[in-house]
């Protein structure tokens, strides 16, 4: 097992007017299941194949356990990969799918049919060894394409994407077996995945990639509190985090008639005369007695089952803006009334600078 780093790695591909990554620096634990999250195109696929091999370093250097593999063959770097969608071979029993790995490296028949039922005992697979993928669940499945990962003894497992067309409900996904084993076995893993559910879900660090670019870096709960960017703030929450361009006017932000005062420390980092408000749908109520309220419109009702999602829209300097409110108690309203919105008590506002998207310090 290894500590992995990235240290201002690069990567620019041919006639690209930008870095795939762009300079990107990550310390990873040995031992660390962290989860490489974006959206799509921010480089999180370019940056899991540069510390593979599969894909040039044109800048900066990639440690594993301390070494630099910059030269190294991708196939002794001890790097083991697996591909979107468990890619298991349907025509293969769960034990060849297991050895493949070795029987492309040509391993002693003997020493390779050990080490298969060594680690199927390891993952939980042991009982299904002689069944086709087609044939066993989802648990199963999963715990077999770690199996693979594994049986190599690699000291680092890349995850691209893993869950990605296999038809897994999202809410299964923060119970993914692959996860689970991760933790039993305390290999090094990074685990790349748009979808900001299965991060929140099972990382023990999440960074977050915008652009090539590492936007933040922190445990779930850090990167949720305090989104460092707008970019952030937009990608992490199901709905994403509400974002309100409005006036910065004698120290406070306003948004209707909620006033947002700036401590000094916000107000000097202003670079123009407008911020970002942040307020998730949570955090934001229907109903509020008048003058601290904001304004607005139900344009939208969404029944999601265990409450409402409410779309209102006001009016911020003359441009229309949409904030969405989770509703669980209390009448709904009707798409058209109009509604006054309130911040609940104790609930978390953020503020962003608008020309640059970062965060104001708190
Ligand atoms: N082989 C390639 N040649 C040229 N450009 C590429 C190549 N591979 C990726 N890119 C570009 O590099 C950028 C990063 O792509 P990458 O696949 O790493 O992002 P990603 O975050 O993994 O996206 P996704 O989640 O869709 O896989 C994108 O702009 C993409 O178009």
């Amino acid at each position: 097992m290894a500590d992995v780093r990235f240290i201002d790695a690069t990567r620019v591909f041919h006639g690209a007017w930008r870095p795939a990554v762009d300079g990107v620096s990550i310390d990873v634990r040995d031992g660390e299941l962290l989860v490489l999250t974006g959206p799509s195109g921010s480089g999180k696929s370019t940056l899991l194949r540069m510390l593979a091999g599969l894909e040039p370093v044109d800048r900066g250097t990639v440690l594993i356990g301390g070494k630099d593999v910059g030269r190294t063959a991708p196939d002794k770097r001890g790097v083991s990969m697996i591909f979107q969608g468990f890619a298991l071979f349907p025509n293969q029993t769960i034990r060849e799918n297991i050895a493949l790995p070795l029987t492309m490296r040509k391993s002693s028949v003997k020493s390779a049919a050990a080490r298969v039922q060594q680690v199927a005992e390891l993952c939980g697979v042991a009982d299904h060894l002689n069944a086709k993928p087609d044939a066993v669940g989802y648990d199963v499945r999963q715990r077999t394409t770690m199996a693979r990962a594994i049986v190599r003894r690699p000291d680092v497992v890349c995850l691209d994407e893993p869950l990605a067309g296999s038809g897994t409900p999202h809410m299964m996904r923060g119970r993914s077996p692959i996860a689970a084993l991760q933790r039993e076995l305390g290999i090094t893993t990074l685990y790349a995945t748009c979808s900001s559910v299965d991060a929140w879900q099972i990382a023990d660090r999440i960074a977050v990639l915008d652009g090539g670019r590492v936007q933040q870096l922190g445990t779930p709960a850090e990167v949720f509190a305090a989104p460092a960017t707008i970019a952030v703030a937009q990608f992490l929450g199901e709905p994403g985090m509400n974002l309100v361009t409005a006036p910065a006017v004698d120290g406070a932000v306003r948004l209707g008639g909620l006033a947002v005062p700036l401590t000094p420390a916000q107000a000097a980092a202003l670079t123009g005369p407008r911020a970002v408000i942040g307020v998730r749908p949570e955090d934001l109520a229907i109903g509020s007695d008048g003058a601290e309220g904001i304004r607005a419109t139900a344009v939208l009702v969404r029944d999601t089952g265990r409450d409402y999602l409410v779309t209102a829209r006001t009016v911020v300097d003359g441009v229309e803006s949409d904030l969405v409110v989770r509703h669980a108690g209390g009448p709904v309203p009707a798409k058209g009334e109009g509604v006054v919105l309130g911040v609940r008590t104790g609930a978390a506002l953020h503020l962003f600078d608008a020309g640059s998207g970062v965060r104001l310090p708190d």
